[in-house]
């Protein structure tokens, strides 16, 4: 969906890396990790949208969310408000965006303050904003409870006396006090019972065609995301990986980490058993995120040199092969089958040929694999391993099996109006790439 409207807020460049100390003796020499979180993210929302974000945990949503509000502050890159750039605003000024642009929290139980009453927690923006004081003030809390659902004699009571989806709704009141345009909702409905989390989005939805507000709702469950949002983002290790109108990231094409998500949504029918896509490898950790594209150390679709003849999940096992190998530091670490295999003394004792065996099993690879440029390399590699000789082994895999994923850090693409994927395979190096829409 291309917009001629203005966006309501516009980010550039987002950025946010924590300061990771690591132990006693980095920090006595000195060094210091960063943990990448968001690493450069640019996204609109325009005004009466709502724009989901999407991805697994750790991938950043939360640091996103709480960095466009400077609740934490970003590393670098803007956000603009009305064209306002709220990183650069004072802290006053910042204090008085804050009325328009509201955050609720993923956690009702843990967001709402116990020790004040409901009537409080609602009441409290209206305070520290100084909207409404008196009888005006308890008029407008008891037309907030109505408003999401729950009644003036709930004003008198406290957190703890209201269910899951009840507490949801008073973050909600309280958030809507302040009259807001934006509300970034952090994951709303995660902490709640399925039926109940309905209830609220239908909620949020109601709220929005009355108030016209602007939603960004993150979620980890791609279900709540497809149910409420008009466009949505999926992040990867604080990227996004795709971006466009809803219907057109759950429709082909899909960037290949978004296909795999998609493909793991439960389907309403007990009996389907589906394609579902099973990544490989572990989310890699943000403190040393991979070159190239983010996603290839794990992506099933991961481009292959020219000329060659693997298959695509041969090629994805000699990719994660070679992955183990560079992070190896002893044979156990590049094969698990230590005991059964070499006995007590590990697989150092196995024999050549069964070494070769157990690696290929593990990596789930024929022998010989289709390509015989790629076999000698791999059995190049499997001869250096038996020596002992990892640097050989390394070297002899490295060369043979690279892919430009590795090296090209993919920018997004164009696919469709207002649909981008950042995957090479949809960049104009690589005409065999899936149609555009
Ligand atoms: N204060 C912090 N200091 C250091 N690292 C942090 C901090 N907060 C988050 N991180 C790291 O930043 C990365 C992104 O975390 P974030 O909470 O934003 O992800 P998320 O997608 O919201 O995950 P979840 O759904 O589990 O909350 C993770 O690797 C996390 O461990």
């Amino acid at each position: 969906m291309s917009d001629t409207r203005e966006p309501i807020l516009e980010v550039e460049g987002l950025t946010k890396y924590y300061e990771s100390g690591g132990g006693v003796v980095d920090t006595l020499l000195g060094r210091s990790q960063e943990v990448k979180a968001v690493d450069g993210v640019d996204l609109e929302l325009y005004p009466g949208e709502t724009l989901g974000i999407v991805g697994e945990s750790g991938c950043g949503k939360t640091t996103l969310a709480q960095a466009l509000l400077r609740l934490i502050e970003p590393t670098a890159g803007t956000v603009r408000y009305r064209g306002e750039d709220l990183t650069a605003a004072s802290d006053d000024r910042l204090r008085s965006l804050r009325k328009d642009i509201q955050y609720i929290f993923q956690d009702p139980f843990s967001s709402l303050n116990p020790r004040l009453t409901v009537g409080d927690i609602v009441g409290e923006p209206l305070d520290i904003h100084g909207i409404a004081a008196g009888e005006a003030r308890t008029r407008r809390i008891d037309d907030l409870l109505e408003t999401v659902g729950l009644s003036q004699r709930h004003a008198h009571r406290y957190p703890h006396e209201f269910s899951g989806g009840q507490r949801q709704r008073i973050g909600i009141a309280r958030a809507l006090a302040v009259d807001p345009e934006v509300i970034v909702c952090d994951e709303p409905v995660s902490a709640l019972d399925v039926s109940v989390q309905a209830q609220i989005l239908n909620l949020l939805e109601d709220l929005q065609d009355e108030f016209g507000l602007s939603y960004i709702v993150i979620a980890h469950d791609l279900s709540v995301v497809e149910h409420i949002a008009d466009r949505v983002g999926v992040l990867y290790l604080g990227e996004f990986a795709e971006m466009g109108a809803t219907g057109d990231v759950f429709g082909p094409p899909h960037h290949p980490y978004a296909e795999a998500l998609l493909s793991a949504i439960p389907e309403p029918d007990p009996g389907w058993e589906g394609d579902r896509i099973f990544l490989s490898g572990e989310v890699p950790s943000p403190l040393d995120p991979p070159d190239g594209c983010r996603f290839h150390t794990r992506c099933p679709k991961v481009i292959q040199p020219e000329g060659s003849s693997l298959s695509q999940s041969e090629w994805r096992s000699l990719l994660d092969l070679k992955q183990r190998l560079r992070d190896a530091d002893a044979l156990e670490s590049v094969t698990a089958v230590a005991e059964s295999d070499g006995g007590a003394a590990g697989p150092a004792h196995l024999s050549r040929s069964a070494l070769g065996e157990r690696v290929r099993e593990e990596f789930d690879l024929p022998s010989p694999v289709s390509d015989d440029e790629a076999e000698s390399a791999l059995s190049e590699s499997i001869d250096r391993l038996h020596d002992g000789d990892f640097d050989a082994a390394r070297a002899a895999i490295d060369d043979a099996f690279e892919s430009p994923c590795e090296r090209t850090d993919p920018p997004l693409y164009a696919v469709g109006d207002g649909h981008r994927i950042a995957c090479l395979l949809y960049g104009e190096d690589y005409p065999d790439a899936p149609e555009r829409a």
